[in-house]
């Protein structure tokens, strides 16, 4: 562990630290009317000087009529979207970045004799960005997020991403460790290897792999692999995880043992919703043992499952190999006579990789989701609408998402290593209800299905990805060494923030049915309801 004089690490006796849990998602007035849990300021206690109890759980119940309830909202956000930093548990002193892109230059300014130049590279810790910029006039405008009934304008900001003047440790003594978590997703090796790339650049010499997601800590056999730049210089070029991925194995405490064994300083966690959870779990336990170490998350995952984000890295991608289905798909119905091409695309609990992919290659007919309920059989029902489909325009598309019309199936209650519930497979369902229903009503039809499975994430991220992925690796090495902890880095309202794992795990992102995107989906796809 790093412990020069200059980072030298002193308690905060009896220090307090309460997260904050967000009861609900969105925090909208229709989804959430039940109350908040508030955070309140900052208190000093009387005998301690050193110590601020930095937050404190309770209700906040929001009366509507009282005219100071948006300041009472606003600070409640300030403070459950503040940052976890390491310094609420250690009396640290900053010292001056090493992070600097051009020979002999600080913080302060050149040093090399040359012409005085400002250089606006570094972000104030005050920093914001706006997480929501539509005034919505009232709840029943499409998307709307309210809070109150009348809609009234909240502001809501999050910390801006970024390198700061002032870090709070010491690179030539950081070890560093990244990991990555879950099913594939395009874009991990970008990840990986900017991650590596910066913390060179801090100056960092002891960077290493752990193999095969949470399991690498713990496993015996699983060495962790040294990282350098040459040995990341070309990982990006292929798709996959550099480390391995794995699900299960979420054991914090032997986790943090290991953390503590290895002398970790730094933990990078590339996931989605379940290493997030487990990150936040790690980042606890570590404060719990009071050991200075950075737990800093990378948002991954082609669902684009994850909250506040615009969307995570390897999305893209995924929709852009989904399309190629969709495409084969089209080019088989088309030229089939009474052709029926179904498309089913991962997506376990959201249909944002449908959506996407069938508003993006304008190709499909209809659209199904796990957020719209449907019905296949009936006058109003799926099935009718193909039969209508193939009269009128003589073939249709349907592409479906792995999570959608799980209500219409038989529920398992199996779960795989990570405790995700393992779905009934809708698209064979789907194939085998058209096959019979055309059957039945003595209508020629020729079905051809197609599970592209593992091929949109099997692969190597796109360019807006490899930016993303880019940007997001950078950000999380800023953040660990500005100090933050139980922290992630995401592109939220188009700009790049960190924001505390806390909020972004209280419930998975899903397509809102009163969204503007689904409506756009509807009237590209031209379906109707289904109910
Ligand atoms: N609630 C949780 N607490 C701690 N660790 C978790 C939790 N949920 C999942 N994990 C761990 O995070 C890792 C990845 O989770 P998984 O759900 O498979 O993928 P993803 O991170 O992509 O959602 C697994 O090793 C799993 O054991
Ligand atoms: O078969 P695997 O590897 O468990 O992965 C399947 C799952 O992975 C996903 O693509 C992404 O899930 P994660 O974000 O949890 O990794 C899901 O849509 C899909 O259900
Ligand atoms: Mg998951």
């Amino acid at each position: 562990m790093s412990s020069s004089p200059a980072m030298a690490i002193a308690f905060k006796a009896s220090t307090s630290y309460f997260t904050a849990q967000q009861l609900c998602g969105h925090s909208t007035w229709d989804q959430c009317q039940n109350g908040f849990t508030h955070l309140n300021e900052r208190k000093s206690r009387k005998g301690s000087a050193a110590l601020h109890v930095r937050a404190i759980s309770r209700n906040l119940d929001l009366d509507f009529s009282d005219p100071s309830w948006k300041q009472k909202y606003q600070e409640d956000w300030d403070m459950r979207f503040s940052l976890p930093h390491i310094t609420d548990i250690f009396d640290l002193k900053p010292r001056l970045t090493s992070f600097s892109l051009k020979k002999n230059r600080t913080p302060l300014g050149d040093n090399d004799g040359s012409s005085p130049d400002m250089w606006n590279g570094y972000v104030n810790k005050d920093d914001r960005a706006l997480l929501k910029v539509i005034k919505y006039a009232s709840p029943t405008s499409a998307g709307s997020e309210c809070i109150d009934p009348d809609c009234s304008w909240v502001e809501h900001w999050v910390h801006r991403a970024g390198p700061r003047k002032e870090i709070y440790y010491e690179p030539e003594e950081v070890k560093a460790a990244i990991v990555t978590c879950g099913g594939l997703c395009p874009g991990l090796n970008d990840v990986i290897r900017q991650i590596v790339f910066t913390l060179e650049i801090y100056g960092v010499k002891n960077i290493v792999g752990i193999q095969f997601g949470y399991r690498g800590f713990f496993e015996k056999g699983l060495k962790e692999m040294p990282l350098s730049r040459d040995v990341v210089e070309n990982i990006n070029l292929s798709g996959g995880s550099f480390l391995g991925v794995s699900r299960g194995g979420a054991k914090t405490s032997e986790i943090v043992d290991s953390i503590q064994a290895r002398r970790i300083d730094m933990l990078f966690v590339i996931g989605g919703n379940g290493s997030h959870a487990g990150a936040k779990a790690i980042h606890e336990e570590c404060r719990k043992r009071k050991l200075k170490v950075s737990v800093v998350a990378v948002p991954k995952t082609i669902d684009n499952d994850i909250l506040f984000m615009d969307k995570t890295f390897g999305f893209d991608t995924a929709v852009e190999e989904a399309q190629r289905a969709i495409n084969s798909a089209y080019i088989e119905a088309r030229s089939a006579y009474h052709g029926v091409g179904l498309v089913k695309l991962m997506g376990r609990s959201t249909g944002f990789i449908a959506m996407h992919a069938s508003l993006s290659s304008g190709q499909i007919d209809v659209c199904l989701i796990p957020e719209i309920s449907f019905t296949l059989d009936g006058e109003r029902g799926v099935l009718a609408h193909l039969e209508h489909l193939l009269k009128t325009k003589g073939f249709c598309v349907v592409c479906v998402a792995e999570g959608a019309g799980q209500d219409l199936l038989q529920k398992s209650n199996a779960t795989d290593a990570s405790g995700n519930v393992i779905l009934s497979d809708f698209g064979v369902h789907m194939q085998q209800k058209i096959k019979k229903h055309f059957k039945d009503i003595g209508v020629l039809a020729d079905i051809k299905y197609i599970d592209p499975t593992y091929m949109v994430r099997a692969c190597r991220a796109n360019a807006s990805d490899a930016i993303l992925c880019t940007v997001l690796g950078q950000n999380a090495v800023h953040g660990a060494f500005a100090g933050f902890s139980g922290i992630t880095s995401g592109i939220c309202n188009t700009h790049y923030a960190y924001l505390p794992i806390t909020e972004v795990i209280t419930t998975p992102k899903h397509v809102n049915p009163n969204s503007r995107m689904w409506h756009r989906c509807l009237t590209s796809t031209g379906q109707p309801d289904f109910d």
